[in-house]
């Protein structure tokens, strides 16, 4: 499997009340074309800061992150959001990529209208209109095209979160980040999303680093798993290893968080 992405010795720290927190200590890890990676850990481990300095919102004080074999932390300006493109982000909280002053069909195809050079292949046969476009997007996300013209005020959760899914995959990214996306959502339709999730990495072979503190919710739709603590990686391990002898002890105390 070739490598899509290749973190190399990353470290971030903080000034919080005068003293040096460090949110992210010397991780590295790859993820390889269409495979996807978990990354699991308890609140303040580092998973949100980690995410950020991949989506390029933070810099990290050393390391090396190459996308595709292109070394990103070197890139500025219309390099870095050629980059971008290929590198989406799912978050949390479906609003806040979701404009609440448009109908839910126009936030859905706005990637591709900041990279109109851009048509992914499953939206050649509609790429003479947008409000097509975003209709197949929702399609594919479960939602009908009844949905088009609502707010993002006028669906549940669970369909903001679909929608929230369907603006990021509409460029095709190589690289799918989702940051907690079923924590915000009831436990019922946490499954339905994850379900989601797996469809949609499979149908459009996209490589995807899954985050959550839910080790369960990691483990179901990831190839491999990191465990973080503290900012550092603590443990990694195929998915199917997570039950076995050699597991540390942490990822144990989380395993056990679960099933409490
Ligand atoms: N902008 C910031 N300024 C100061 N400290 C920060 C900042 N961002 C994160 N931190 C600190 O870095 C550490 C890691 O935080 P981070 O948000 O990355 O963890 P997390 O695992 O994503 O937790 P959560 O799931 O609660 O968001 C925490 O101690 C946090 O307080």
């Amino acid at each position: 499997m070739n490598r899509l992405l290749d973190v190399r010795q990353l470290s971030k720290t903080f000034i919080q009340n005068g003293s040096v927190v460090t949110a992210v200590q010397d991780v590295s890890f790859d993820i390889g074309e269409g495979e996807c990676l978990g990354l699991v850990g308890e609140s303040g481990s580092g998973k949100s800061t980690l995410a950020r300095i991949l989506l390029a919102l933070e810099r990290p004080d050393c390391g090396e992150i190459t996308l595709a074999g292109r070394s990103l932390l070197a890139l500025k300006g219309s390099a870095l959001r050629e980059v971008r493109q290929h590198m989406q982000v799912v978050f949390q909280d479906p609003t806040a990529s979701l404009n609440q002053r448009l109908p839910i069909w126009r936030s859905v195809i706005e990637p591709l209208d900041n990279f109109p050079q851009v048509t992914p292949s499953f939206l050649t046969e509609v790429r003479h209109s947008r409000r097509a476009a975003a209709a197949r997007l929702l399609e594919m996300v479960g939602l009908s095209a009844d949905f088009l013209d609502r707010y993002p005020h006028e669906m549940s959760g669970g369909q903001r979160q679909r929608a929230a899914i369907a603006r990021g995959i509409s460029l095709g990214p190589k690289l799918l980040i989702c940051d907690e996306p079923t924590s915000s959502l009831d436990v019922s339709v946490q499954a339905q999303i994850l379900q989601l999730l797996k469809t949609m990495q499979a149908q459009l072979g996209m490589t995807c680093l899954f985050i959550s503190h839910d080790i369960a919710a990691v483990q179901s739709v990831s190839d491999r798993i990191i465990v973080m603590k503290g900012g550092r990686i603590v443990d990694r391990f195929a998915s199917r290893q997570l039950m076995d002898a050699d597991r540390d002890e942490y990822t144990r105390r989380l395993v056990d968080a679960v099933s409490e």
